[in-house]
């Protein structure tokens, strides 16, 4: 849990300020601690500085804590106030609270007790502040770095508002967790929060699917071991302050995923063979195909985990809920197929995206980009073949089709005019009018096919 850190301490007894500061200094050593012993000067110390807490005597000459409170709570809603009192005023102090101090403390009170209230206010005001961030962020509507997002191509606005979502959420210090189907995008996503919160560190990408528990360990904590050469450096070493993507969440085995509860709420690990803890310094990003939530009720994935993971969410819409994209990324995989290929990349005729509104796209972008690429494969440079595509329709009609590829004939057999008019517009059709494709499909050649066309013409 992030905290917040800066604190300030006001007494007019300094040696009570001393000992408080040493102590809370020992006690909470990430907090950073001013002292005041002069009440006048308050005000202006919390003018200067954005304090998170203000520990406050309440008997002091020139102003009391209880006005400090009043004035403080006013102008300075967002830090928060712990009255310090001796015994004999404590009626004021609670008093106090229902002005809205955060808590008081009795001056002969266990310090510990003490220490601990303040950790629980920083990391009250620390929450505060991160949600207060991601809000504004989120509620922008521009992105402050639109770069991050370069690979991931769309106009639809479900998926720009996950963009502005997921840069709302990069600094955060939770986790973030990516679901949506295979080929939906959640690879980029990742890499995406990575170029957002730390594009100098590394990215480190583990698949967890099918993994053993011994594979994950050493993959993830390392090993240390006394024996030369036999020390074998974790991921979670290797990506330091950088962003471990943790792939395929759901197929984490259960005694796993115990440990990466550990990891998450303790930011720390032992690697294998060693006794000593390391600091866990890098952001986590989890990605699933599956409804975690349907698998933890289950009993196969831990609940504990999945509400850590599920801190910040971003759901991938599957390609077939994108339409307005496909003629985007046709372009996209078109240039990229031809650069990779070093072929001169062909046009995307005009009514494919038209033709392809009605497909599924089972395997989502994966399939998309296999289509484009298997096309500019066999297209002469100029005009993209469209073949792949009514391939892989036709294939998808016929295998959802329970008869499969059996003809059915009618009672009275059709003549051999008419079956052949039949399998020339079904061709033709099944091809966008394409006179080579449909040839191809036929087992004719192009110029027969155009024969047969005009002749019934
Ligand atoms: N919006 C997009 N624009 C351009 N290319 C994209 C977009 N989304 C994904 N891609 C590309 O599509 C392919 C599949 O994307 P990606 O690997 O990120 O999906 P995934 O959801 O992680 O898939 P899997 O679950 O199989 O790992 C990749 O080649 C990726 O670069």
């Amino acid at each position: 849990m992030k905290l917040a850190r800066n604190i300030l301490l006001v007494d007019d007894e300094a040696s009570w300020l001393r000992t408080l500061s040493v102590t809370l200094n020992r006690l909470v050593p990430e907090a950073v601690i001013d002292t005041c012993v002069d009440s006048r000067q308050v005000m202006s110390r919390l003018e200067g500085t954005d304090y998170a807490l203000v520990l406050l005597d309440l008997t002091m000459p020139f102003h009391s804590g209880e006005d400090l409170l009043e004035q403080i709570r006013l102008e300075y809603p967002n830090t928060r106030v712990i009255i310090v009192t001796g015994v004999n005023e404590v009626e004021t102090a609670v008093r106090c609270i229902k002005h809205g101090a955060y808590n008081y403390f009795i001056k002969t009170d266990d310090v510990a007790e003490l220490a601990l209230t303040v950790r629980r206010a920083l990391e009250v005001v620390g929450l505060e502040r991160n949600y207060h961030k991601i809000k504004e962020s989120f509620l922008s509507k521009t992105l402050t770095q639109p770069s991050a997002f370069n690979n991931i191509l769309t106009c639809e606005p479900a998926l720009l508002d996950q963009f502005r979502y997921l840069e709302a959420v990069a600094f955060s210090p939770e986790p973030i967790l990516i679901y949506g189907e295979s080929g939906t995008g959640k690879d980029e996503f990742a890499k995406s929060c990575h170029q957002l919160c730390c594009p100098d560190a590394p990215f480190i990408n583990i698949n967890l699917a099918g993994i053993s528990e011994s594979a994950f360990e050493l993959q993830v904590f390392g090993r240390l071991s006394q024996e030369p050469g036999q020390s074998q450096a974790g991921a979670l070493h290797q990506v330091g302050k950088g962003l471990l993507y943790l792939n395929e969440i759901a197929d984490l085995p259960l005694s796993c995923q115990a440990k990466l509860v550990d990891i998450l709420q303790q930011k720390q690990y032992y690697p294998m063979g060693s006794d000593r803890p390391y600091p866990v310094n890098c952001r986590i990003i989890a990605s699933t195909q599956q409804d975690l939530l349907a698998l933890s009720q289950e009993g196969k994935f831990r609940r504990d985990l999945l509400y850590r993971l599920r801190a910040h969410k971003i759901h991938l819409p599957p390609l077939r809920q994108r339409k307005l994209d496909i003629s985007m990324l046709i372009n996209h995989f078109i240039a990229q197929a031809a650069e990779e290929m070093n072929s001169t990349p062909p046009h995307q005729p005009s009514d494919l995206a038209t033709q392809l509104q009605d497909y599924d796209f089972p395997g989502n972008l994966h399939e998309l980009k296999g289509m484009v690429f298997d096309a500019v494969s066999r297209s002469d440079g100029v005009q993209l073949t469209i073949s792949p595509f009514m391939e892989a329709i036709n294939a998808l009609k016929s295998s959802n089709s329970p008869k499969g590829n059996r003809i059915i004939f009618p009672q009275t057999l059709p003549t051999l005019a008419d079956m052949s008019q039949a399998l020339i517009d079904e061709a033709m059709s099944r091809t966008a009018n394409n006179q080579t494709a449909a040839a191809q499909m036929l087992g004719i050649s192009q110029s027969a096919l155009s024969r047969r066309i005009t002749k019934k013409e």
